[in-house]
């Protein structure tokens, strides 16, 4: 049986890719993030089909922030979509995933030199520039490797929280990428023009994350082409692609507003098109960066039920075994969520309780106020749709491994990543060998 949110079978259990989640819980123990691989293709595949039935030249690149993990990347080549990384390490999973290397475009606003080095010998498909340290940094490992790449500038679309509610990445004093509106922007095509190793194949932008309307990403596309209308006047320059980014939302709890992916590639590729014919300039390639869209609805976190603390007259705090060391958003960012009772998600609600992690502070609270049947120690609890920034943001915070994560489809379970073990943790520490 399947609701909006979940899937469940004759039992009553909550089901993750055809598989119960109650027999995840005992043979791979909790917490556990369980993904139903299915939600996650189908997500790829709504994204490309949107450009695909508009006939729109596009490539998807999954941004792999919100999980990284080889089998993931494993996933993303079998559907045949790109990637971004932002750092040596997603880069490095995805060398050992035999990810394509020239579907990968390579992100970050302070790359070092060393991952700056390991992009070039690996030939990533597109480094993506964010600022003029950088440029001077990659002209050097060019020069020292004699091999040439492609880039894409990073450009801050003006694109400001103050009229838009959404997290902001876009506004002009964001710390990521060129300014349009003082010209930094221009000198930094002068200089990546100027640099032959470099080959420049278009501009970048993206406004923020957990976006659930279409205003902002039309009006990012109405800043970049006010700019390459000027570019062309002034330096005959039009980019071969326009890339604008994620920060498509989901639907956490029903108070969130949700579009789909067709929804967003529409409004965006008709925006795209009125620009280049009022301005009689040449459509370019769109690239999008989904990463929560593609797989934040598509992820679980099971737990299972520990203490209790009534507070007559007051919210009970009742405690599962994870918490922010395995999903920090509540903490972090007042994130909601929701959860279920994987033994019977659909069962009446007697109660609403705090719902508490196990970590070291007041502010762990996974859900504040959840409504949920009666519950004891032992029980399972899923809260839905953790896919995006959980485990990507996992900490060993109080000295708690890392949960393991698992790839449901078809009624078939494998583990992904394995669980951390108490070794894993001392792994790198060190004795003291003398008093210092
Ligand atoms: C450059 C870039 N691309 C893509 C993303 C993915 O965003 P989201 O997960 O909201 O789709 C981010 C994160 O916000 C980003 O900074
Ligand atoms: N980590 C954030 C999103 C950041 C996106 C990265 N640019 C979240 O969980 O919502």
């Amino acid at each position: 049986m399947e609701n909006e949110k979940y899937f469940t079978n004759k039992e009553g259990h909550l089901v993750i890719g055809g598989v119960d989640a109650l027999k995840l819980a005992l043979e791979y123990g909790t917490p556990l993030v369980a993904y139903d691989v299915s939600q996650i293709r189908s997500q790829i595949r709504a994204f490309k089909e949107a450009f695909a039935k508009r006939k729109f030249p596009a490539v998807v690149s999954y941004a792999s922030k919100a999980f990284s993990a080889i089998a993931m990347y494993q996933v993303v080549a079998q559907e045949k979509a790109h990637i971004d990384v932002v750092s040596g390490g997603e880069l490095y999973t995805a060398i050992k995933a035999n990810f394509p290397m020239d579907k990968i475009s390579f992100h970050g606003n302070n790359k070092t030199r060393a991952e700056l080095e390991m992009a070039v010998e690996h030939q990533v498909g597109v480094i993506i520039l964010d600022n003029f340290y950088e440029i001077e940094l990659l002209s050097e490992v060019l020069a020292e490797q004699d091999k040439n790449i492609r880039v894409m500038l990073r450009l801050t679309p003006n694109v400001s929280a103050h009229t838009h509610e959404y997290i902001q990445t876009g506004q002009a004093d964001s710390k990521f990428g060129f300014d349009i509106t003082t010209g930094q922007a221009h000198s930094a095509l002068k200089k990546v023009q100027a640099n032959p190793q470099m080959e420049l194949i278009g501009l970048h932008a993206h406004i923020g994350s957990q976006i659930s309307a279409v205003a902002g990403f039309q009006m990012e596309v109405a800043n970049l082409f006010k700019l390459i209308n000027q570019w062309n006047a002034q330096d005959h320059y039009q980019p071969k692609v326009i890339n604008l980014g994620g920060g498509f939302g989901i639907r956490y709890t029903e108070e969130d507003e949700v579009l789909a992916p067709d929804v967003f590639v529409g409004a965006i590729v008709d925006e795209v098109k009125a620009q280049c014919d009022q301005l009689n300039l040449k459509v370019p390639e769109i690239w999008i960066e989904p990463g929560r869209s593609i797989v934040g609805a598509a992820g679980y976190s099971l737990y299972t039920v520990g203490s209790r603390k009534n507070l007559p007259g007051m919210t009970d705090y009742l405690t599962v075994n994870g918490g922010m060391g395995d999903n920090i958003r509540p903490a972090l960012y007042q994130a909601k969520y929701e959860a279920v009772l994987a033994n019977n998600p659909t069962a009446a609600s007697v109660e609403k309780v705090h719902l508490a992690g196990r970590y070291c502070e007041s502010g762990d609270i996974l859900i504040d106020e959840q409504s949920l049947p009666a519950t004891k120690p032992g029980d399972i609890i899923a809260i839905l749709k953790t896919g995006a920034y959980g485990y990507s943001m996992a900490s060993n915070y109080n000295r708690v491994p890392r949960p393991s994560v698992v790839f449901c489809e078809n009624g078939y379970a494998q583990i992904v990543v394995k669980r951390e073990t108490y070794d894993d943790l001392v792994s790198n520490d060190c004795f003291l060998e003398k008093e210092l």
